[in-house]
């Protein structure tokens, strides 16, 4: 690890131990981190860094599952397994500081994109893009004006509906690694279609990430079409 590294390693960590001390004293603090109250304190206020040792164990340990506390408390899952998860995808401050997480708990290696698909996955593909400092694109259901060449992908659901995703074909480079991503998975059909895309771009699939899995089926059915780590933050009773 070099030493820009390190230094924005230890920065996650403060990011992760701030959003954590927001509801929290630093005796609970203590208790949840098992780091000493007084060097906490440090931290918060920006007058210590942590070692990276310390900042390792925060943003991949605790950074996961306070993250994964954070998500959950922000989502309302109706009666029938329907997420709002508007409070989540509309901070995008809340984004910025998920995606170092992200990106350190799963394993994904740093992408040459970021894919999603429009509209809701947008502001989280943003936010690792922004992270990884790499480009974000997102397939969308209609075609841009002016756009001569797209990448298109169509899945006909079980309804007998038609889905196409249309993606600028300049998005994509062949050869290219790109990590899919989504708010939300729930019959893993919008995934596929990404995947889709990917394929016919000849690029490689880093990953496939969502924040939340409604049900476990979307999922396994990403799994089916990759090698690479298929993931969810959490997961909801769909
Ligand atoms: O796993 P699936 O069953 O495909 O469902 C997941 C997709 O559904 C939602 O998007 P939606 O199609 O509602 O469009 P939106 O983002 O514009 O709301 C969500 O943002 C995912 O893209
Ligand atoms: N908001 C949502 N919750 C659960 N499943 C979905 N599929 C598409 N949108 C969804």
């Amino acid at each position: 690890m070099n030493r820009a590294e390190k230094a924005a390693l230890q920065l996650r960590a403060v990011d992760v131990l701030c959003m954590l001390k927001e509801t929290r004293t630093y005796d609970e603090l203590e208790a949840k981190t098992g780091l000493p109250a007084g060097d906490l304190n440090r931290y918060v206020n920006g007058h210590v860094l942590p070692g990276t040792d310390r900042a390792r164990a925060v943003v991949e340990d605790l950074g996961k599952e306070a993250l994964a506390e954070e998500l959950e408390a922000r989502i309302r899952v109706d009666g029938e397994g329907y997420v709002d998860n508007s409070d989540v995808v509309f901070d995008q401050p809340f984004l910025n500081l998920a995606a170092p997480v992200v990106a350190d708990s799963f394993g994904f290696d740093r992408p040459d994109v970021v894919l999603t698909a429009a509209t809701d996955g947008i502001t989280l593909a943003a936010s690792l893009a922004s992270y990884y400092g790499t480009r974000c694109a997102y397939a969308k259901k209609r075609k841009e004006t002016a756009v001569e060449e797209f990448i298109e992908a169509r899945e006909r659901l079980d309804s007998g509906i038609e889905i196409t995703y249309y993606l600028p074909e300049s998005s994509i480079n062949e050869g290219e690694s790109v990590l899919v991503v989504d708010d939300l998975i729930r019959s893993g059909e919008t995934q596929e279609l990404l995947l889709d895309i990917v394929e016919t771009a000849g690029a490689d699939v880093a990953g496939v990430f969502a924040l939340i899995a409604a049900g476990d089926d979307g999922i396994g059915r990403a799994r089916g079409r990759t090698d690479s780590v298929v993931d969810a933050l959490t997961t909801v009773q769909a």
